[in-house]
């Protein structure tokens, strides 16, 4: 298990990380969302070890030891910086990676092949690196990281520069990682493919957690939120005051209303009012995509941000 407490990083003025507190459960695929600049990559760094906090802790349990940071030995890791060899062959690549990490010769060729043949790389295995596409070296790279089948993976960015075939390759690469046990930490934008395969997101803007937990119940919450209604007929919401004054509504068509729920407020309450407007032919909710939640929350924090910060200012005046 991770569990990282109260992290904080700090680059002269800039708060990169800012007492984030998350746990990451072994076995699962954790995704680490958040706009350019968020702290995804500060944070990734700390977790391997490559830079310290500033302040909080990070504790990694494997059996009876404890580390303060993902060890090498526990560890396969696509940076944020790659760098292969580009004269080298695909096979000198990998070979190199796995004897590095100790991977016996029979082990490598079986891997390097299964591995290989799903990335659709096997018949350019003797090729000199620089001969492959950017997304193809990418997809050597990812290969590179998981060989020594580690009990940790951590991918800064794993769909960046890759075409929509490829990053559904990856998406069927990260699920066989898991089904093979091994723990998926990765950041990315790419909400379509985060949405296709994390257990458990953490999404962060300006150093700070924003929404964090089971993906799943994320999805559903917001979703219950949502109601959409249609109507036989079009229907004036303006003639139910009890309706307009104590619900988000909005008119999407004049037979189609779209209801926010608020804190308390559920659709039995709701179901009465909307009867009493027309006739309803069809209720839904009305699913939002990870791409919106993210969008929204980003929005709603950056606001809630800039108003205390412009408070703040009016009482140092
Ligand atoms: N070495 C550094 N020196 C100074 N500031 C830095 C350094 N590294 C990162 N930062 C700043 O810290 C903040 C967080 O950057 P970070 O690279 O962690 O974000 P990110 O979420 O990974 O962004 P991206 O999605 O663009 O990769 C940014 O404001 C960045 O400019």
């Amino acid at each position: 298990m991770l569990q990282v407490s109260n992290l904080e990083k700090h680059y002269q003025s800039v708060t990169a990380v800012n007492g984030l507190t998350f746990d990451v459960n072994p076995g699962e695929i954790f995704a680490l969302l958040g706009p350019n600049g968020a702290g995804k990559s500060s944070l990734v760094k700390m977790l391997v070890g490559f830079t310290q906090a500033d302040n909080g802790s990070i504790t990694l349990t494997d059996g009876d030891e404890t580390h303060d940071y993902i060890p090498s030995h526990l560890l396969g890791y696509l940076p944020e910086d790659r760098g292969l060899y580009p004269e080298k062959s695909v096979k000198q690549n990998l070979a190199f990676f796995a004897t590095l990490h100790g991977v016996s010769k029979t082990d490598f060729e079986g891997r390097c092949l299964h591995w290989l043949e799903k990335f659709n790389l096997t018949d350019r295995i003797d090729e000199p690196l620089k001969a492959l596409s950017k997304g193809n070296q990418q997809k050597v790279q990812l290969i590179s990281a998981i060989l020594h089948q580690p009990k940790w993976v951590l991918l800064d960015e794993p769909f960046s520069g890759l075409d929509p075939i490829n990053q559904e390759l990856v998406v069927t690469f990260l699920a066989e990682l898991k089904q093979q046990g091994m723990t998926v930490i990765l950041s990315a934008h790419q909400m379509a493919m985060v949405e296709k395969l994390a257990d458990r997101v953490l999404l962060l803007n300006q150093g700070s957690a924003v929404i964090y937990g089971e993906l799943e119940e994320i999805l559903l919450a917001k979703q219950a939120a949502v109601i959409h209604v249609r109507y036989a007929d079009q229907v004036d919401i303006t003639s139910l005051d009890e309706l307009k004054n104590n619900y988000v509504v909005e008119t999407v068509k004049s037979n189609q209303l779209l209801i926010t729920l608020q804190n308390n407020q559920t659709l039995n309450g709701l179901m009465p009012l909307l009867a009493s407007l027309g006739q309803v032919v069809e209720l839904k909710n009305q699913a939002q995509s990870l791409h919106t939640i993210y969008l929204n929350a980003v929005a709603a924090h950056n606001s809630e941000r800039s108003s205390s910060e412009g408070s703040s200012v009016e009482i140092s005046q």
